[in-house]
């Protein structure tokens, strides 16, 4: 497998997005409805919610807890269906193009607790993620090598327990083994939330690198401050309605 992500992690940022384009991915009218004890019709949590979230950029989500913001996250990373409405990847309905391959060639989401395989050494968690299909396993391992490079993990790292390597470290990983496809979307779930502050700056670099020199389109859900400023675009989702801010 040979891929030509691109990442730069400068400490500041003063880069601009591309101009806009068409969505990458594009939310239409979409609604969510859980089932909920006592209601017979469920709980809506996402209301005709639409939005077109372009390659490039990197849009973040804020909102008040509760508010259905890993609910549109896992809708637009293809881990779960809408109730109401499509989610489109390049025009294309992900109900028709399926959830599986969706997530196999095109999307990836990246969680607060880096979720790495604990028994694996960071190496072994990229080349786990990477399609077994076209790629020899050395392919696989030069290619993880060069991606926990690009994010600054360490050779003597790469070898080590995921569990000896710090919060920071770890959600590096999560990042590189989200990459592992070369997908067009990359999707996190409050990345900076168990982390310091410097780490938190070094990971949002990271991500609006991937926007910007990488290409990628970048969603993050975050109750942070720094991030939600270091975004392209800040919508807010609130009693089911997504807005720009
Ligand atoms: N699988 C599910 N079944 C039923 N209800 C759910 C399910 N997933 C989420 N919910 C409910 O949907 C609502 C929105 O949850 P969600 O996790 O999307 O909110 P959030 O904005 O991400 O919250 P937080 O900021 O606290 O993480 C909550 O009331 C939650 O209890």
């Amino acid at each position: 497998m040979t891929t030509t992500t691109t990442i730069t992690t400068p400490a500041t940022t003063d880069d601009q997005p591309p101009p806009s384009t068409a969505p990458l991915l594009e939310l239409v009218g979409v609604g969510k409805t859980y089932p909920a004890p006592g209601r017979a019709r469920g709980r809506a949590v996402l209301k005709e919610v639409s939005h077109g979230f372009e390659a490039g950029r990197m849009s973040a989500i804020v909102g008040p807890s509760g508010s259905g913001k890993t609910t549109l996250l896992s809708l637009a990373g293809g881990l779960d269906e809408p109730t109401t409405g499509t989610v489109r990847f390049r025009g294309q309905d992900l109900a028709a193009l399926g959830l599986a391959p969706y997530r196999r060639r095109h999307a990836a989401t990246v969680f607060q607790s880096a979720n790495l395989l604990t028994y694996l050494n960071p190496v072994q968690n990229v080349t786990s993620a990477m399609e077994i299909t076209g790629s020899r396993r050395r392919r696989r391992r030069q290619h993880a090598h060069d991606l926990l490079d690009q994010l600054g993990i360490a050779p003597e790292d790469r070898g080590r327990s995921v569990l000896q390597l710090s919060g920071g470290q770890q959600q590096r990983v999560a990042i590189a083994r989200a990459l592992a496809c070369d997908v067009d979307v990359l999707l996190a779930d409050e990345p900076t939330g168990n982390l310091d502050e410097a780490t938190a700056s070094d990971i949002i670099a990271i991500l609006r690198g991937l926007a910007h020199d990488g290409g990628k389109c970048v969603v993050v859900v975050t109750h942070s401050r720094e991030v939600a400023d270091a975004s392209d675009e800040v919508l807010r989702l609130r009693r089911g309605r997504l807005a720009r801010t």
